[in-house]
């Protein structure tokens, strides 16, 4: 019976109260309410959403952006070097958090981008333990005949989970534009990647989907984890219950601290449920270095100035905050060569079909994103490429000897120094949207449009997360400091010219009619940079607020993810990957709701 009245959530203690029932949340729950003798509640800011078909039908992205019932639509303060712009983030708010909004790609990250955590001091944290607990969370279906029939699709059962709780598989429809992509770039020298969900992401490929391939819905933590486990009688779930802070015991001695209750908000009411074990924070990267400094973790300064008592002295909570970023190059499409491009959707009439075509499990409403390739940055232009890396090392030297770099630091850029010079890892990622990409132009009536994202995944930039007040339901204030490393401009203009090139090269560039963003006028590289601060997207995967690193070294949670001078508070959100993946990191989070669950029990046991 998880869902419960309030009354029914603040009468008794709970063994597990975890803050945020979104992707990592509803793993790590649902994975502890596996044992009959413990209760779990969980307690999220946002509704239910149960079967909303603005939620489950794919093929509709970006629908829920911006809508406050589903959005908590964040905004970061202006943004000094991309022209002043305070850019929206969006975050999913409700069950499923945001794996209840995403763009359904199904990505593992490359090997070495998982081993870099154990390197920077997470025994544990590795890619074949990646492997393992990413298996546990997923339910593979292999591609219908058909399927491998229109675009090959090849891949390793090996790889795969088969009974986990997220259903994944390859979208049935494919755009004839994805086969066009897959060639354009195996003619550009990417490598074609026989399986990407071994470790090895260099190349092209097709990607997998969050997709339940029994009614072509979206497969989310709500519906792959928690509703199929809705009777369980030690689970509950509480929602529009947005948790201000944990409660500390007051401090004995040099011990770590105990957490004794979570306080939330219900319809304007503040309440307080009593904890017997343990509490998980998933709220995410944005609000959980916010819950923790309400709650008096993180740096003095900063918690004094809410008004709030400082508990727990961290000062890694809310910085080394890293961001994905993306810019958008869109073509018009030759109507000589006509593609069924998500643009038709523009057309009423064909929208109504193609809901038609859904309910048969046919048509664009069941289509995924599909067409992905990474490469790394020497791909582009090995000279410029090296002249970058070169540059980078001697700004690094440089502030190593002034000693300027927060603690840390060092370590992860030289260690990002290295991958970026390793020809095999990948740092650069294109992608394919068949259409006009959600927000970027105007999509005319009758026309067709492609869209060709490149991806910054491994920034060098750092900002910052940090509540602004004492009002837990305020937004924090959000300064991810984009461009202050010249690095990621100077790596994103050359990618921007990489993508460019793609429209000159066959088989692409004879189904293009003409670039309309950023159109022919945009040439040198200072139009190409101005264009791209103009342009630039958050692509929506904050990490390291609440970073898991050695305390001395800016770190929040250790690789158990207990916060450090606590004994009984962890963070299971992407908020505690210390350096940033080069993969939407939907699969990440799915990992570490697994992993945390497998931690609590092994500690209970002991
Ligand atoms: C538009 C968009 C598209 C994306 N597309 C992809 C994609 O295609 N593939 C991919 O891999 N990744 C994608 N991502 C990113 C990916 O989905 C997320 O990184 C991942 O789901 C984050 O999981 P999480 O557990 O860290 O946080 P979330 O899933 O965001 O969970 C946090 C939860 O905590 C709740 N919460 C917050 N504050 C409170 C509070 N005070 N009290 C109670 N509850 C609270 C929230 O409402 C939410 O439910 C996308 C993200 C966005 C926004």
């Amino acid at each position: 019976m998880p869902f419960i009245s309030v009354e029914e959530a603040t009468h008794k203690p709970y063994d597990f109260v975890v803050i945020g029932g979104g992707t990592a949340g509803l793993a790590a729950a649902v994975r502890l309410s596996e044992s009959p003798s413990v209760t779990v509640l969980v307690l999220e800011a946002g509704r239910a959403n149960l079967d909303d078909p603005k939620i489950n039908i794919p093929g509709q992205f970006g629908a829920t952006l911006g809508d406050p019932e589903y959005d908590w639509a964040f905004f970061t303060v202006k943004q000094e070097n991309v022209n002043n712009r305070e850019m929206i983030w969006s975050r999913g708010k409700g069950l499923g958090g945001t794996s209840a909004m995403n763009f359904y790609a199904w990505i593992k990250p490359p090997a070495e981008d998982i081993n870099a955590f154990e390197q920077l001091g997470n025994p544990g944290w590795n890619w074949e333990d990646f492997k393992k607990y990413s298996k546990r969370s997923e339910t593979f279906h292999p591609p219908t005949e058909e399927a491998t029939g229109t675009l090959a699709h090849t891949y390793n059962l090996e790889h795969r989970g088969m009974s986990g709780p997220v259903q994944v598989t390859i979208s049935s429809y494919f755009h004839t534009l994805d086969t066009l992509f897959k060639e354009t770039t195996v003619n550009m020298g990417l490598n074609t990647v026989q399986d990407p969900y071994g470790g090895d992401i260099n190349g092209t490929w097709i990607a997998s989907a969050n997709l339940n391939p029994k009614d072509w819905t979206r497969s989310s933590s709500a519906n792959g984890y928690l509703f199929p486990n809705i009777e369980r009688p030690n689970l509950s779930v509480l929602t529009d219950a947005m948790v201000s802070r944990v409660i500390l015991e007051p401090k004995e001695g040099e011990q770590d601290r105990t957490v004794s209750g979570v306080e939330f908000s219900y319809k304007g009411i503040t309440y307080l449920v009593k904890v017997a074990k343990e509490v998980v924070l998933s709220a995410g990267a944005i609000k959980s270095p916010q819950i923790l400094e309400l709650s008096g973790i993180g740096q003095p300064a900063v918690i004094a100035a809410l008004g709030v008592e400082p508990q727990i002295n961290l000062s890694g909570v809310g910085e080394n905050v890293q961001e994905h970023i993306f810019n958008t190059l869109v073509c018009e499409l030759d109507p000589a060569t006509p593609h069924e491009t998500l643009d038709l959707l523009l057309d009423p009439e064909y929208a109504v079909k193609a809901q038609a075509l859904h309910a048969l499990g046919q048509g664009v409403y069941t289509s995924s994103l599909t067409s992905f390739a990474y490469f790394p940055l020497h791909q582009i232009d090995f000279k410029e490429s090296i002249a970058i890396i070169d540059k980078l090392e001697k700004v690094v030297d440089a502030q190593e000897k002034q000693g300027v770099l927060a603690p840390g630091l060092l370590e992860q850029l030289r260690l990002q120094i290295s991958i970026l010079r390793d020809e095999r890892v990948p740092d650069c990622e294109v992608i394919l949207y068949p259409g006009a990409f959600p927000g970027k132009i105007s999509p005319e009536l009758g026309k067709s449009y492609c869209s060709l994202g490149s991806f910054l995944n491994h920034p060098i930039s750092r900002g910052s997360i940090h509540a602004q007040n004492s009002d837990p339901a305020s937004h924090p204030k959000i300064d991810p400091r984009y461009f202050e490393s010249d690095t990621d401009l100077e790596i994103l203009v050359q990618h921007f010219k990489f993508t460019r090139k793609m429209l000159e090269t066959e088989p692409l560039k004879s189904t293009v009619l003409c670039e309309v963003l950023p159109g022919p006028k945009c040439q040198t590289d200072s139009q190409i940079k101005e264009f791209l601060k103009k342009d630039l997207s958050s692509t929506w995967h904050t990490v390291g607020s609440c970073s898991m690193l050695p305390r001395k070294k800016g770190g929040v949670v250790d690789p158990q993810l207990k916060v450090y001078g606590t004994k009984n508070l962890r963070i299971a959100d992407i908020s505690i990957i210390p350096l940033h993946i080069n993969a939407h990191p939907q699969t990440t989070a799915y990992v570490i709701g697994e992993k945390v669950a497998v931690f609590i029990k092994v500690d209970s046991d002991k």
